[in-house]
């Protein structure tokens, strides 16, 4: 049996697991972006914001595994757009539905504290079940969230192989001293924190749905990872079932699935939202579960 951490809350691994088992392998992300605010009648500042969000978690919250915020269409207004972030997490923590803030948050060890304490300590505003992270500082410069993390029953997406067209230049790349690729030496860094996990362990990485071979390319064990692999890409960016088949082989049952604008699109009415949601979960659900 994994340990519950010191915060008594159960670790972010084991309760994604559970949440997939009960809702489906999809995320919602939550993304604001202008275009859809003006579709949706709504105005592009914060009250916009605020009600935007508010009515995906009306439509989603409790109905699928979890949603991801997109930090960086709410801090585009400021204090004001942050300030409607936390209310859209607490709505949708409310709800129940796991929160995955979508922020790629990555800085030197010291500074990594800060944003570890902003998005990952009890009692934080911006507190989520779960934080995206840039390893591209090196990994061992994410400690201090790993840290955090494990002691408050959280969780982190570490980018290794993500969904735009560019990211090969970086993670495609081979290290000098083992000759590994980076995206292969992030996965073996995840799969190592996750070892002693028995259901899924807390270190995800954030893998496209979009990226073909590429795991195989590069080496890529993402099966010995024994965590979560969200999978963005889904929807608006082309990715469908049979890439999710594809693109995850054998680690498959690991995934969970990422689709904003393919679900926003649907909106504004909170009915039609979940209806996609749904449709995208159940097509999600068939490519990784069937
Ligand atoms: O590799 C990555 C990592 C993160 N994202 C984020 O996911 C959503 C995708 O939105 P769609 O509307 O479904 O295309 C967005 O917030 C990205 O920042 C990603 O796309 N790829």
């Amino acid at each position: 049996m994994t340990a519950a951490p010191a915060a008594g809350r159960a670790p972010f691994g084991a309760r994604l697991a559970a949440a997939m088992d009960d809702h489906g392998p999809l995320c919602v992300g939550i993304d604001p972006h202008a275009g859809l605010l003006d579709a949706w009648g709504l105005t592009d500042d914060a009250a916009g914001l605020r009600e935007f969000g508010l009515r995906v978690v009306e439509a989603v919250g409790g109905r699928v595994a979890a949603v991801k915020p997109q930090a960086a269409f709410f801090e585009r207004h400021g204090s004001r757009g942050v300030a409607a972030l936390e209310e859209v997490v607490a709505a949708a923590t409310a709800a129940g539905t796991l929160v995955v803030m979508d922020a790629k948050r990555g800085d030197i060890g010291s500074t990594m504290s800060a944003y570890a304490e902003a998005f990952l300590r009890d009692g934080s505003p911006l507190a989520a079940d779960a934080l995206t992270v840039s390893p591209y500082l090196g990994f061992g410069s994410l400690d201090p969230a790993v840290e955090l993390a494990r002691a408050t029953g959280r969780g982190l997406f570490v980018l290794c192989l993500t969904s735009n067209p560019e990211g090969h230049e970086v993670q495609h790349a081979r290290t000098l001293d083992a000759g590994a690729t980076v995206a292969a030496r992030m996965a073996a860094h995840a799969a190592a924190l996750n070892a002693d996990a028995e259901t899924l362990g807390s270190i995800g990485l954030v893998v496209g749905a979009t990226i073909g071979d590429a795991a195989a390319r590069t080496g890529t064990d993402l099966a010995a990872v024994n965590g979560p692999l969200l999978a963005p890409g889904v929807g608006a960016q082309g990715a469908g079932a049979r890439e999710l088949a594809e693109v995850f082989g054998t680690a498959r049952r690991q995934v969970l699935a990422s689709s904003s604008r393919g679900v926003l699109r649907a909106g504004p009415d909170v009915a039609a939202l979940r209806s996609a949601a749904r449709t995208a979960s159940d097509e999600a659900a068939a490519a990784l579960r069937g």
